[in-house]
Formats: C-alpha cells, structure tokens, sequence
C-alpha cells in the first residue's frame, strides 16, 4: 500500500478567544493511493475544513498535511497554488466555472495558468469520458447543472492529479444527474489512477466508497467502512 497524502495532528480552529470554533481535533489520517474514500458527519462535524486543509486550500492551526513528502502546510501562498494546480484536482458543489470562458477554455484553464502543453489525446478522452464532446463551445449559462459539474470535473482532471477533492458534487443535482456524475467521477479516477476524497451527505454515494471517514465535532470517528 503506497500513503499519497497524511495528516499528522492536522488541526483548525476559525476564531479567536469566546468565539474560537475548533473545527477539526488533532488528526492523523492516512491516504492511500488509487483508492476512493467518502467523508461523512453531521452539518458542521468539519467535512469540509478537512477537505480544505488536504487540498491546501486553507492553513491548519497545527500540524502538518504531507503530500508526495512535501508539507502543504509550510508552502506560502504561491508555492501552495502551483502544487494544487498540478497535483490536487478540486470539484465543487457550485461548480465554480468562470461565466466568461467557454467550457473547453474553463477545462483548459489550470494548464493555461502554468503555460502547460495541452495533452490532446488525454483531453479528448476525457470530453469523451464525461460526455462533453460537442459542448466544448458552450458558456456556462448555456449548460445544464449536469453538463456543467461534469466540465469542471474535466477541469479537476485535465492536469492529471494525483487526487481529486470533491465537496458535494452532487448537491445541486437531481437524482438521476447526481448518479451519473458520481459514476463519471468514481470512473475517470480509476482509470487514470487517481485518489478520490469526496465529501457528501448521501450514504448512498458513500457504500460506493472504499473507505468511508466518519467525522463527528472535528474527530474522525471511523475510517472502517460502516455505512
Ligand atoms: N470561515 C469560518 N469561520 C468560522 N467558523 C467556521 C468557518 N468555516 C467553518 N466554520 C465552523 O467550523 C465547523 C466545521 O465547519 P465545516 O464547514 O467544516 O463543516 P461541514 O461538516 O463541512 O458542514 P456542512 O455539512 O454543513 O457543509 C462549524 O462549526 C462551522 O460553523
């Protein structure tokens, strides 16, 4: 079993004094290559703060986040954009997609970021993938929900992660859309070999899983599969 990514005593607190919320307790968690692991909790229980601090797109209060034997958390601004963008793939439950590119220019925008070489090979199996071939032109406000979650999990995917951090991708689904984006999503990531943390509140999405990380005020309670 090869680690991708570990925390050790990975720990956030929002706020200071009286109104100091400790969203996520000291924690050692260890991610394992290839696999697909579901982060379920309560509203409030630090999903996402965890899924944040794995993706270095937020700063713990304490320890570390080790990724390929690098500490996301001792990057500075900078340093921690380029290795998210080359390393960490992020799905969001709004999408996030820019309204003014076209969905071929929103997939292609972390690679225009770091002046990378488009892939066209990869690109094109991936538009196949997702089913996105002949909406490479569409703006964003001409996709369906559907469409769009699935451009920006070609965007998450197109620089070839080591992992993809999804938060909800399915939220703003109906149920139908909701399955066939998690299937797409659990798919691409097994062909091309990548660790996929997905944070929801569906036990169903969370039996597909591998592994399921159970969080309650911060503490992860189980990383056993017990849904
Ligand atoms: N920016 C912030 N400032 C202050 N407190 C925050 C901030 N972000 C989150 N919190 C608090 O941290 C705790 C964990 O929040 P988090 O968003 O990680 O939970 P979650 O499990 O993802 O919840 P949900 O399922 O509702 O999205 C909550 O008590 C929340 O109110």
């Amino acid at each position: 079993m090869n680690i991708l990514l570990e925390t050790k005593r990975l720990e956030k607190t929002y706020g200071t004094g009286e109104r100091a919320v400790q969203a996520l307790k000291p924690l050692d968690l260890q991610i394992e290559e290839g696999k697909f692991y579901a982060v379920i909790g309560r509203s409030g229980s630090g999903k996402s703060t965890l899924l944040h601090l794995l993706g270095g797109l937020d700063r713990p209060t304490a320890g570390e986040v080790i990724m390929e034997g690098k500490n996301l958390a001792a990057f500075n601004d900078r340093e921690a954009a380029i290795f998210r963008r080359r390393r960490i793939g992020f799905v969001f439950q709004a999408y996030n997609l820019l309204p003014e590119y076209t969905a071929i220019d929103n997939i292609r925008m972390p690679l225009y970021l770091d002046q990378r070489e488009i892939d066209e090979e990869y690109e094109i199996m991936l538009l196949k993938k997702l089913r996105l071939v002949g909406k490479e032109k569409k703006y964003p406000n001409e996709l369906s929900g559907g469409e769009a979650q699935r451009v920006a999990i070609a965007r998450a995917l197109i620089a070839k992660p080591a992992v993809v951090l999804a938060d909800e991708p399915t939220g703003n689904l109906d149920a139908k859309s909701a399955e066939e984006v998690l299937q797409i999503l659990q798919g691409t990531c097994r062909i091309f070999h990548q660790t996929l943390i997905l944070v929801t509140h569906d036990l169903q999405i969370a039996r597909m899983a591998d592994e399921v990380l159970t969080l309650e005020d911060g503490n992860l309670v189980t990383g056993e599969k017990q849904v």
